[in-house]
């Protein structure tokens, strides 16, 4: 058995706080990929097996498997209309509620699940929080075809957005290319310091083969932070 780190125990605090303040009988909920949002479809399942009423989606292949394996039921995301909550982690946050997501490659569907929401709470250990996001290198999802010249042309928009000598790689795992859920392959941007990030994200899905790509600076409302002092604390978005 693995041992717990300090780390693991305040990303499992943030999971108890969220369902303790955000998740309610009866709703819809979107369930994150990482192993932030793992703790957390974990201490879920503890709920639903004790009688509370859900009805959920997931963001990635993975996360389907663990919430089936604690005995959440799933539903279908073309069939469960627009969802109360998704509750995700970040491996990056910063106090603007700007993020960097897709370290574990499910950036789209994270993506796509956060805008079917009305409401998305980001969970994270104290760690995740940075003054500049950037020194987590930026995902982006690109098309198979041609993902050479999508990589060149990501590398000139983000020269062009102020990240200077920026290296990207494309993700590999065994010496071979990390393939998305959706088919697709990830290149890593190793930006070490991202400034106007919104207008850098819209400037990335600009780009031809480029699918989606990890920064998120609209869709959380809120995280929930554990610390490693083993408090744990809401933060809201100012509207
Ligand atoms: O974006 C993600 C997956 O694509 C994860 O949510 C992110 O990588 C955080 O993971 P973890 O909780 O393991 O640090």
């Amino acid at each position: 058995m693995m041992q717990e780190t300090e780390q693991d125990r305040a990303k499992k605090l943030a999971g108890r706080k969220v369902i303790e303040e955000f998740v309610r009988d009866g709703m819809k909920l979107g369930l994150g990929s990482g192993t932030t949002s793992h703790f957390f479809v974990r201490e879920l399942g503890k709920h639903v097996a004790d009688g509370l009423t859900l009805t959920c989606t997931t963001t990635s292949r993975f996360t389907n498997d663990v919430a089936r394996e604690v005995g959440i039921e799933l539903t279908d995301p073309n069939e469960i209309g627009e969802l109360d909550l998704t509750i995700d982690g970040p491996d990056e946050i910063d106090r603007e509620f700007n993020m960097i997501k897709g370290g574990g490659a499910c950036l789209l569907w994270e993506k796509i699940i956060a805008h079917a929401s009305k409401q998305m709470i980001t969970i994270c250990d104290e760690t995740k929080i940075v003054d500049h996001l950037g020194a987590f290198p930026l995902p982006v999802e690109v098309v198979q075809f041609a993902w050479k010249q999508s990589d060149r042309l990501i590398k000139n928009a983000l020269q062009d957005h102020g990240v200077a000598a920026v290296e990207t790689t494309r993700r590999m795992r065994d010496d071979k290319p990390v393939v998305t859920d959706s088919g697709n392959f990830i290149i890593d941007c190793h930006c070490r310091r991202i400034d106007d990030a919104g207008r850098l994200e819209a400037a990335l899905n600009a780009i031809p083969g480029v699918v989606e790509n990890g920064l998120f600076t609209r869709e959380s409302d809120g995280m929930v932070v554990g610390c490693l002092d083993g408090t744990a604390y809401v933060s809201r978005r100012d509207s």
